[in-house]
């Protein structure tokens, strides 16, 4: 029920349209729209150099737009040749290096803004920040005190301090050691879930997006690839280069032979035949090539003679190379005119035939 009135009171906080930026010839950003409701998590994903450090300092308010808008709760708070200010939009910003003021410590840091409250409210609040971080007892402490985790959570409490309507995280983990970067995830899935704040998150892993955001933007060269819910974009990926950052690991060539209907297609790879699914029907033709992505988890190693089920796909190869990743063997299997990636439990010879299934909707057909 709470859950339900939460959604009925939604509206769009951080609405984005039509923003670019360029550096002279080249494009940071080109043409990004996107519109985030209040409470909800948007992770902007995509390689290092694809303009998300850019889309976080346009609407932060440490560089202007060419063209486009961004609104903040309905406000106009950037667009060409106006710019409000970055200490007068209702934004606070978390680092990649964390940002820390060196010589203060850590209770200042965090209280640093809250210039409003008198002594003892600041007090109460920042402590209150510092539990909520779990940094009870760092308090007077300076950053080099700290370890990198304890030193992010102190610029996150220092964002939150003075109650922002969006927060915005530039790759806020990536300085962190693998370990840490999980049980920070953990966190701030956590974090976000209790606060309910509209945040804006940059990064360039996957996993780490899809931990904790509603939905995914996905931008390339400047320009956006891809947005919608996390799961649609995994389930449904627009382009084979989208399948690719979202783990489909194996990208095979095949061609279409005939349409079977409900967006479903036979196709060839070599000389075997499957049914998979189609991502852009509009020109399909028999005949033409396509490339099949598939996903690794969804496929399963199974023996020449088992019983086949209508809605699966079956193919059989000799395995190119197999190597060790520590808990399982990952395989390349040889299907004659291209590779497919898997995972076993245990090894295979070099040359040894194997058969595999996966069924007809895990498998993605783009051309
Ligand atoms: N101040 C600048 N002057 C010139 N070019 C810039 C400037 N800032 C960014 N760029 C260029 O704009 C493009 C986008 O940069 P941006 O920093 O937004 O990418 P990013 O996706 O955040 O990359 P990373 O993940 O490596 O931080 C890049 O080609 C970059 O070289």
């Amino acid at each position: 029920m709470l859950q339900k009135n939460w959604q009925a009171l939604r509206c769009t906080m951080l609405d984005v349209s039509h923003l670019s930026r360029h550096y002279g010839d080249s494009v940071a950003l080109d043409d990004i729209s996107l519109h985030l409701d209040t409470g909800r998590v948007l992770a902007v994903l995509g390689p290092s150099g694809c303009g998300k450090s850019t889309l976080l300092k346009l609407v932060s308010g440490l560089e202007d737009p060419d063209s486009g808008e961004i609104r903040i709760n309905g406000r106009l708070i950037a667009k060409r040749g106006f710019s409000l200010p970055p200490e007068k939009r209702p934004i606070n910003m978390v680092f990649q290096d964390y940002a820390l003021w060196p010589h203060m410590k850590v209770r200042n840091i965090v209280g640093y803004g809250l210039t409003s409250l008198s002594r003892s409210e600041r007090k109460r609040r920042v402590d209150e920040l510092l539990s909520l971080l779990h940094l009870d007892g760092y308090a007077d402490r300076l950053p080099a005190e700290l370890s990198g985790g304890q030193q992010q959570r102190v610029a996150i409490a220092r964002a939150l301090a003075t109650d922002p309507e969006v927060l915005l995280f530039d790759e806020p983990l990536s300085n962190l050691d693998v370990q840490l970067r999980m049980e920070m995830r953990h966190e701030l899935a956590d974090l976000f879930e209790r606060l309910r704040k509209t945040v804006l998150y940059v990064t360039h892993d996957p996993l780490e997006a899809c931990a904790f955001a509603d939905e995914l933007l996905v931008l390339r060269h400047g320009k956006l690839e891809q947005v919608g819910p996390v799961r649609s974009l995994f389930a449904d990926p627009a382009s084979p280069w989208v399948a690719g950052l979202a783990g489909y690991d194996s990208r095979l060539t095949a061609h279409l032979h005939s349409a079977i209907g409900n967006g479903l297609w036979r196709l060839t790879v070599g000389n075997q035949t499957l049914v998979c699914r189609l991502a852009e029907c509009a020109q399909a033709v028999p005949g033409a090539p396509v490339s099949l992505m598939l996903h690794s988890s969804s496929i399963k190693l199974c023996s020449k003679d088992e019983e086949q089920h209508p809605d699966v796909n079956y193919l059989s190869g000799t395995v190119r190379q197999c190597i060790f990743e520590g808990h399982q063997w990952r395989i390349r299997l040889d299907l004659g005119e291209t590779l497919l990636s898997l995972v076993s439990n245990q090894r295979h010879e070099r040359g040894s035939g194997l058969s595999v299934s996966f069924t007809q909707h895990s498998a993605l057909a783009f051309h």
